[in-house]
């Protein structure tokens, strides 16, 4: 926190976006700072493997604090998006917590339009760490199912330590078939890997050695696809971050990184 001069806290807003009979957590975290019409709307969407209770929308305080206290070339605001988990088998007690694929994504794609239609948000950038990261590279194909919704395609998507291919994942970890299973249903069910589809955004992999979670490879077969399926004018940078698998969040090699890349956004 040593860099802000606006504490964010005191302009955050929890509210929800679901419109009837909303899930406690069907909320999102706003930080709503300037009306500007041609503010950049910075997006954070947490990770937990679809599931983790204890992984909510404030994992992303720390970077959205950082961030919204640097100068920008636009003025800025920033949400971080809860969504519906699926069971955890140590929160049993977490009775309300059932959702499957696609209510993840489908969350995730009604707080933007939220966002938009309380808001007026425009233009926006879509920071995904972990499962998170997941979310983010799949609105662009929901996005673009529904273009009817107003909802432009972010101008950049960040995937932090970000999982793009699930049947990939668990070939690699055995052991992550559990939450997989738990959040996509059997094998046959689970979506394709990831790819941009000819999206012409700044896409940027990020992905730290210490990851005790994840090795690199998810990210290096989501650059591949990525190299052939970005569009053209688009973007991919590849980079390297530092500190284990939710450490990553707290470091300030992260909070640059997305400084230097929302910089150079045009
Ligand atoms: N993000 C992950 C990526 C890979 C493997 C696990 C996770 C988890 O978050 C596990 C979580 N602590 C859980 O118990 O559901």
């Amino acid at each position: 926190m040593a860099r802000s001069e606006l504490d964010i806290e005191t302009v955050k807003s929890v509210e929800s976006y679901a419109s009837e009979f909303p899930h406690e957590l069907q909320t999102l975290d706003v930080y709503h700072i300037t009306r500007a019409p041609s503010a950049l709307w910075i997006i954070f969407l947490h990770g937990g493997a679809w599931r983790d209770p204890r992984v909510t929308s404030s994992v992303g305080k720390n970077l959205l604090a950082q961030v919204l206290n640097t100068s920008l070339p636009t003025p800025a605001n920033a949400a971080a998006i809860n969504y519906r988990l699926s069971p955890h088998p140590s929160f049993p007690e977490l009775t309300q917590n059932t959702a499957k694929h696609p209510d993840h994504a489908n969350d995730v794609l009604a707080g933007l339009d939220y966002l938009r239609v309380k808001y007026g948000m425009r233009q926006y950038v879509l920071i995904g760490h972990s499962a998170g990261a997941t979310l983010a590279f799949q609105m662009l194909s929901l996005l673009q199912k529904r273009r009817t919704t107003g909802l432009a395609l972010p101008k950049a998507i960040f995937g932090i330590e970000g999982i793009y291919d699930i049947a990939s994942l668990v070939k690699e970890y055995p052991g992550y078939r559990e939450f997989i299973e738990g959040a996509f249903g059997e094998e046959k069910d689970w979506p394709d890997a990831l790819s941009l589809g000819g999206y012409t955004g700044l896409a940027v992999l990020a992905h730290s050695d210490e990851d005790q979670l994840l090795s690199w490879r998810q990210t290096e077969e989501m650059k591949g696809r990525c190299e052939d399926t970005l569009g053209v004018g688009g973007g991919l940078r590849v980079v390297k971050l530092a500190g284990q698998h939710d450490e990553v969040l707290e470091t300030d090699r992260l909070v640059g990184m997305v400084e230097r890349y929302l910089k150079d956004l045009k």
